[in-house]
């Protein structure tokens, strides 16, 4: 690719998740505007939202784009894990006229961007510093939950990194305790695989709230994932206090797995919709005394530093960071 082909701008980037689908158009390396969010459901498909978005935006057509997006991404049939989008890479880069295409798990996207985010937009959430040269691990609950890692390459003086593109929501959820053992069997009546994702999600809030109420005998009516959180952190409704206090500390757990996994000295990284939608509640949460309560690894875990990641549009970064690779 010569050098001028390849600094044409602007450039596509967008993070497409189960609900909703950003957009926005890098004007110069590193730099980008007219960022967009859209329901996913507004559109038959991801083709149509990219030409609507290109309307708005006043461009006719670009060259280049990259897009993260929240399912595996395994060949050229892409297939959302919770939305009904499905499509051809090649036939998508085609229809659009565009030059170079590639296509990422959304949180492989965020894990390559986390070098990048400005650090007052992340909120340490306990630890000690991060320890140069480890793993970092990544997970974030939205529409469903995103897990990666960025693994350092080279002599660990931390300028290398390769991101993982794991699909770590679906594995088996690991109750703790009584409640959740409860919050387990209620959720295995409707999925036949009770995965970390079924609880840790917008759906997953839903979920939980109605177990609790199902475990204490209450009938009541379902709650939004939104409610829940507004409700609980308002102190209106002690059910959905409770509810968040569970989402947390299974948050912890699930955090405290994949840093085990990992090794992931470097820190735990927490994206997604819901946990910055949750303030200064979430660092007073059952999420970090559940994050080291894990028996012999508790002194491991109690020096691993958690961040919350509060950039509004993160994983921009890391699809322009894939995209800046592709091309060179
Ligand atoms: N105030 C809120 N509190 C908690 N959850 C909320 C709130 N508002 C929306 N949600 C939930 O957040 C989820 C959407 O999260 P997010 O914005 O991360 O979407 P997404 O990027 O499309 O998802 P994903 O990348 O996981 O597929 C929905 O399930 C929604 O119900």
């Amino acid at each position: 690719m010569s050098i001028e082909l390849s600094s044409r701008y602007p450039r596509l980037l967008a993070d497409i998740g189960g609900t909703n689908a950003r957009f926005a158009l890098e004007t110069a390396p590193g730099q980008w505007e007219q960022v967009t969010t859209v329901s996913c459901r507004d559109f038959p498909s991801l083709e149509l939202a990219i030409r609507a978005y290109y309307a708005k935006a006043g461009v006719a057509q670009v060259a280049y784009a990259a897009i993260g997006i929240a399912n595996p991404v395994v060949g050229d049939w892409v297939q959302m894990t919770n939305h009904h989008w499905a499509f051809s890479i090649e036939a998508t880069r085609l229809a659009l006229g565009l030059e170079r295409l590639i296509v990422i798990n959304d949180f492989t996207a965020l894990a390559l961007a986390l070098p990048h985010l400005p650090e007052r937009e992340l909120i340490k959430v306990g630890g000690a510093e991060p320890w140069v040269g480890s793993p970092l691990a990544l997970l974030g609950p939205g529409t469903g939950l995103g897990m990666s890692g960025l693994v350092p390459t080279g002599n660990g003086n931390g300028n290398g990194y390769v991101p993982l593109s794991g699909e770590g929501g679906h594995a088996s959820f690991a109750p703790f305790d009584e409640r959740e053992m409860a919050i387990w069997r209620y959720a295995c009546t409707k999925y036949s695989h009770v995965s970390t994702e079924r609880l840790l999600s917008g759906p997953g809030l839903e979920l939980i709230y109605e177990a609790l109420q199902y475990q204490a005998g209450e009938t009541g009516d379902s709650l939004s994932a939104a409610d829940i959180t507004d409700r609980g952190l308002s102190g209106d409704c002690p059910r959905c206090r409770e509810t968040l206090d569970v989402f947390c500390a299974i948050l912890g757990t699930a955090a405290s797995n994949l840093a085990l996994m990992l090794g992931a000295r470097g820190g735990v990284y927490i994206g997604g919709g819901i946990v910055p939608r949750l303030g200064d509640y979430f660092a007073h949460s059952p999420f970090r005394t559940r994050f080291e309560d894990k028996g012999r690894f508790s002194g491991y875990l109690a020096g691993i530093p958690v961040y919350v990641i509060t950039t509004a549009y993160p994983a921009m970064y890391g699809v322009s960071a894939a995209l800046n690779v592709a091309l060179s």
